[in-house]
């Protein structure tokens, strides 16, 4: 990126990928990706290479999350530098796979873009996932798309919490950005979600043809929920859990969770209520796959960050 005139520049977005199937039960963006592959007539847009893939096949096989362990976890720099290894779980195996094909993470040779298409249990409609607050490139990317598919709306979730931050798929790529539709079962596809998921990926590489045609884009601003804190169910000291999701809570995700409102529900109907010092945005509310990762929901705050007028560099 280089920045004159207070415009900044960036390469043409030429290599584009769309990543499908990166937790194997999670049917939009599988789907999806499988009908790009035989009919791509969607996702062409002129000057622009958008490669649809499957992340993990035999997790999407098994229609499981996982075969050994969390795919979208696995692209840490130990796994990525680990000598390749047939004792090696099957996910970090395939992430080295993958960070050859549209990486190397972190270098010129890696891809421009990559999608990677999630789907939620939470009640969090489409959700937009950027993993920094200072690429202008998907701030412009998520403000276009928020724009044009209004009055339809479209959620921001800002994940660069030293902490919760994770080792995403998309992480390999110079512009990393997670597309998370919900509700949806997991293994189930619902064709709302479905349709939902495949307009604001087309929306997105109208942007990116536009952007490498040489359009412009003047500052602007987005609004975004910045990942906070992480909440666990109450659970007793075998780590089961004692308390539900209170109906109160259940489904509001991006709605204000105030001090003292209704948190958890214990199985003889006690409420828990929320303790935190200030007013949080709720979301990944009683998210199937996170009961693992010891997590009810996430609290976020809003935020509203200023995006550069970005342009493509001459050539
Ligand atoms: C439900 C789910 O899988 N969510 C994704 C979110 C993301 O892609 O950042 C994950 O935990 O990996
Ligand atoms: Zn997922």
């Amino acid at each position: 990126m280089t920045s004159r005139c207070g415009v900044c520049c960036f390469n043409e977005a030429r290599r584009v990928a769309i990543f499908g199937g990166t937790h194997g039960n999670e049917m939009s963006g599988i789907m999806l990706v499988n009908m790009w592959l035989k009919n791509g007539e969607d996702i062409q847009r002129s000057g622009v290479m958008t490669k649809p893939f499957i992340t993990n096949p035999r997790a999407v096989e098994k229609c499981t999350r996982y075969v050994d362990t969390d795919l979208n976890r696995a692209f840490t720099p130990e796994n990525l530098s680990a000598p390749c290894a047939d004792e090696l779980p099957y996910e970090v195996r395939r992430a080295q796979e993958i960070n050859k094909m549209f990486g190397p993470k972190g270098t010129a040779d890696a891809y421009d873009v990559i999608f990677d298409l999630h789907n939620t249990t939470s009640n969090m409609g489409s959700t937009l996932i950027l993993e920094s607050s200072t690429d202008h490139f998907t701030l412009q990317m998520v403000h276009y798309i928020k724009k044009a598919i209004a009055p339809a709306s479209c959620s921001v979730l800002l994940n660069e919490h030293p902490l919760l931050k994770y080792s995403t798929s998309r992480s390999v790529a110079k512009h990393p950005i997670g597309l998370e539709v919900g509700p949806q079962p997991q293994g189930v596809l619902r064709s709302n979600i479905f349709e939902s998921m495949r307009v604001i990926m087309k929306t997105a590489l109208d942007f990116i043809e536009l952007f490498n045609n040489g359009v412009e884009f003047p500052p602007c601003n987005v609004d975004v929920f910045r990942v906070q804190e992480r909440m666990d169910y109450p659970r007793d000291t075998n780590g089961n859990i004692t308390a539900m999701v209170h109906p109160d809570l259940q489904d509001c995700d991006w709605e204000p969770l105030n001090p003292g409102d209704p948190m958890f529900q214990t199985f003889d109907g006690r409420t828990i209520p929320y303790e935190g010092p200030n007013p949080v945005y709720a979301t990944f509310i009683n998210e199937a796959a996170y009961y693992e990762k010891q997590q009810a929901f996430v609290t976020t705050r809003r935020e509203t960050l200023a995006a550069h007028a970005i342009r493509k560099i001459d050539q």
